[in-house]
């Protein structure tokens, strides 16, 4: 077994999560070998390892580029889950360790039988329109030129509307007046979150934005033209002899990436002759 074969404990299989099967019904499995913090795996046996499976390790973040929905969503689950059981590891009742289930789908504590399972935040993801523009904003933790739609946590207490509503009026100062679902997924990074997707109109003629820069880097409205022509650059996106960086979208397994597609194509159909 490939286990044994790098020197690691055998036993580490019980710590792995399912996340999922083939359509032979074979299940699969994930386990985190701890690359970036341990130690128990020399840089060696890290590339015996990868010329064993014929691959190579890689970020995930940079994995989003390269990966298709099917396994980038496997990959999602996987992270999500694993990260999940690393951080609870004992009940918050009784301290004691709390012991993981076969496929990973929940924790009990033995000394009370507090069940526990995996849990996501639920997150609202925003594409404002002033109907014939889009607004998208950066955070200053992002790869240079990337701009996104606008995003947040919902408070406790809060419906989706309230949320959106709230983000949008604390991010770039703006009301909405329409909203409209859109898609929703599960995004692993940092935790585990509930990405909830909304198309947002604002009111005719209100289109001033303040943006809050302690949350935000920039926002601006974009036009269809300049939306349209970024999703067919092609990355990388290095910087370009005047010294910017060209602007670009979140990869296509995201769900703003969606998002923002589904508003340039109704914009493209709208715009056709009758
Ligand atoms: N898959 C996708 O296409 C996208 C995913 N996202 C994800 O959405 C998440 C939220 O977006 P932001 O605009 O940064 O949120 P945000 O606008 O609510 O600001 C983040 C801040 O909210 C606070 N916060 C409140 N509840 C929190 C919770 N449950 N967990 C963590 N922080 C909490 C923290 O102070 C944090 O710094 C991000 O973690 C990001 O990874 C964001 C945009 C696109
Ligand atoms: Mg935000």
């Amino acid at each position: 077994m490939l286990l044994d074969k790098f020197g690691q404990n055998a036993q580490r299989v019980e710590d792995s999560v399912l996340i999922g099967c083939s359509e032979q019904q074979e299940a699969w499995f994930a386990l985190d070998l701890g690359l970036d913090n341990s130690s128990s795996i020399s840089a060696s046996q890290k590339s015996d390892m990868e010329t064993e499976l014929k691959g190579s390790f890689t970020g995930m973040r940079k994995a989003l580029f390269q990966l298709n929905k099917k396994d980038a969503f496997l990959m999602f689950t996987a992270q999500a889950l694993l990260r999940w059981h690393d951080a609870h590891q004992f009940c918050s009742k009784s301290g004691q360790p709390t012991k993981k289930n076969m496929a990973g789908s929940k924790r009990v504590c033995p000394s009370n039988n507090i069940i526990y399972y995996p849990q996501m935040a639920p997150v609202v993801i925003i594409l404002v329109s002033d109907g014939t523009r889009c607004l998208l904003a950066r955070q200053s933790s992002f790869p240079k030129g990337l701009y996104s739609a606008l995003s947040g946590f919902c408070d406790i207490g809060e419906s989706l509307e309230e949320t959106i509503r709230r983000e949008v009026a604390e991010e770039v100062g703006l009301e909405v007046e329409k909203l409209q679902y859109a898609a929703s997924q599960h995004w692993p990074f940092p935790d585990s979150s509930l990405m909830i997707a909304c198309h947002a109109t604002v009111k005719p003629g209100q289109t001033e934005i303040q943006v809050n820069l302690r949350e935000l880097e920039a926002a601006a409205w974009f036009s269809h033209d300049e939306v349209a022509s970024a999703f067919r650059r092609k990355g990388p996106y290095t910087q370009q002899q005047n010294g910017t960086f060209p602007f670009w979208l979140p990869p296509k397994v995201t769900i703003t990436h969606w998002l923002i597609k589904e508003w340039v194509e109704k914009q493209t159909c709208s715009s056709l002759p009758a």
